[in-house]
């Protein structure tokens, strides 16, 4: 089954996360896909209690840190506490604003597995990288430090950083070109879990263009951020994996 893996980024107050809730409760029948509302944290709590039954939700980030001294951090316990299942690290918001580097993403990584959190880590090139015709190498670069010490339990989301939030889409193909080199990668990494690893895309998926984009051999899901904010669509997306 899919992953549809809804990312709030900075939006929706706690206030608005539970009417979000609510309307996602009386619009949906079935889930063609597994359900995941990646959240700021303040939310979590609201989602633990108002999320129809069925449908996961998680973090943003996490702190590499397991506890102590570390001001604004939110801990792997906090999260699984609260009933969050996933975290994202490492997407390209945090690695251009916060300055992630791999190694961060790696600690991150291992730090929510060590919770008994499933991280979501992404990867992926900006335009210049993929002008150069670089861009599977960089990606494959990028995963390989970021998957350092990290276990198999492991969503990877291929983020095109130009297609974020920019209305352009990787083609179809493009998303399986990478998802088939990060699948060869993984094969390389967890030799007997490999097969069974989800690989997303993100970069403006929408309900119209989701099935076929899902629809390719290796990509497992999708990792949504602007159409994940109306229930309309994330229903039209779900109705779109038929
Ligand atoms: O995490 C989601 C991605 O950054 C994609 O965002 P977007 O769907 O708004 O392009």
């Amino acid at each position: 089954m899919n992953l549809l893996a809804l990312n709030w980024k900075m939006n929706k107050t706690p206030t608005e996360a539970q009417e979000w809730a609510q309307e996602l409760g009386g619009g949906l029948q079935v889930s063609n896909a597994e359900l995941a509302v990646l959240a700021p944290a303040l939310n979590l709590p609201v989602l633990a209690t108002g999320l129809p039954d069925g449908v996961a939700f998680g973090a943003q980030d996490i702190s590499e840190h397991e506890s102590g001294a570390y001001t604004g951090e939110i801990s792997g316990a906090m999260l699984k506490d609260v009933g969050a299942t996933y975290v994202i690290v490492g997407h390209s918001e945090r690695r251009e604003y916060h300055g992630e580097t791999d190694a961060d993403v790696a600690a991150k990584a291992a730090q929510a597995q060590a919770s008994g959190l499933t991280p979501i880590v992404c990867v992926g090139e900006g335009l210049d990288v993929r002008e150069a015709g670089e861009h599977v190498a960089h990606t494959l670069g990028q995963l390989r430090g970021s998957l350092e010490n990290v276990g198999a339990d492991v969503v990877i989301a291929y983020e095109p950083v130009w297609a974020i939030g920019t209305g352009k889409t990787a083609t179809a193909d493009d998303a399986e070109e990478m998802a088939a080199a990060i699948r060869g990668a993984l094969r390389e990494y967890y030799p007997e879990q490999a097969e069974g690893i989800r690989v997303l895309y993100g970069g403006s998926v929408k309900p119209d263009n989701i099935a076929e984009i899902c629809g390719k051999p290796n990509v497992n899901g999708a990792l949504v951020g602007g159409a994940s904010l109306k229930v309309a669509d994330v229903l039209a997306m779900n109705d779109a994996l038929k």
